[in-house]
């Protein structure tokens, strides 16, 4: 069964708690919050004031996405505020073990992302800790971008690791996620989607996560 994680990133922040609610009664399972700094990403985003406003509106996952230098310091507010996964970038975390430790210490789950250029190597040695893996497949930054097809064999690649050593792993794919690019991520062994254009882009949202779903599940074979 395939997660779908639709990105507020994309959503109309005028409206943003019926935006969630509509996901949320069109079955979609997370609620993907891109956390963006204007240092780390050259786009500014989404603060924890905003997930403590949505906590009350949803009951859906919150996988807070940080985009952040150094996020060490802000781990605790995100927690506080509500996030359920709280993922960080392996290239901005200079100790990334124990930026993790932070995570798991804030009662949290935690995920490692990485950028389309950073190979995946060292995961191993942080993968105890770890409930989920982000492999990005555009540049982070902005919703809308173009699928990078590069990112397909690695994909592949941190599902063996995944499987091998800790299969309880969730493995999520970010960017350019959408009924055309969906099947290929899934059997090349995804478990949760992230889509923001595709979703909230859309004319309808809940139209949108049922067909993402239905094209993530002819990937599994379904
Ligand atoms: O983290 C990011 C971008 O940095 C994503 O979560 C985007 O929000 C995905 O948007 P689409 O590519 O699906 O439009
Ligand atoms: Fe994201």
């Amino acid at each position: 069964m395939v997660i779908i994680a639709p990105s507020i990133l994309s959503a109309d922040f005028a409206s943003l708690g019926e935006q969630v609610r509509a996901v949320e009664r069109a079955g979609a399972e997370f609620l993907h919050i891109d956390v963006m700094d204007g240092h780390f990403v050259p786009n500014i985003t989404i603060g924890p004031p905003v997930v403590k406003a949505l906590r009350p509106v949803s009951g859906l996952v919150f996988d807070v996405h940080l985009m952040i230098a150094n996020p060490d310091r802000y781990i605790p507010e995100f927690a506080a505020a509500g996030a359920d996964i709280i993922t960080v970038h392996a290239e901005a975390c200079p100790h990334l073990h124990r930026t993790l430790q932070i995570i798991k210490q804030a009662g949290k789950k935690a995920g490692v992302a990485f950028n389309p250029a950073t190979s995946p190597e060292g995961l191993e040695f942080v993968l105890p800790m770890l409930d989920l893996v982000l492999v990005m497949t555009v540049n982070p930054g902005f919703g809308g971008q173009e699928f990078i097809t590069e990112m397909l064999p690695k994909i592949s690649r941190v599902k063996a690791l995944l499987q091998k050593e800790k299969p309880d792993t969730l493995l999520q794919v970010d960017g350019g996620v959408n009924v055309n690019t969906a099947s290929g991520v899934v059997e090349s062994g995804a478990d949760v989607l992230v889509a923001g254009s595709a979703v909230f882009g859309a004319v309808d949202p809940a139209t949108a996560v049922a067909e993402l779903r239905r094209a993530a599940q002819s990937g599994t074979g379904c």
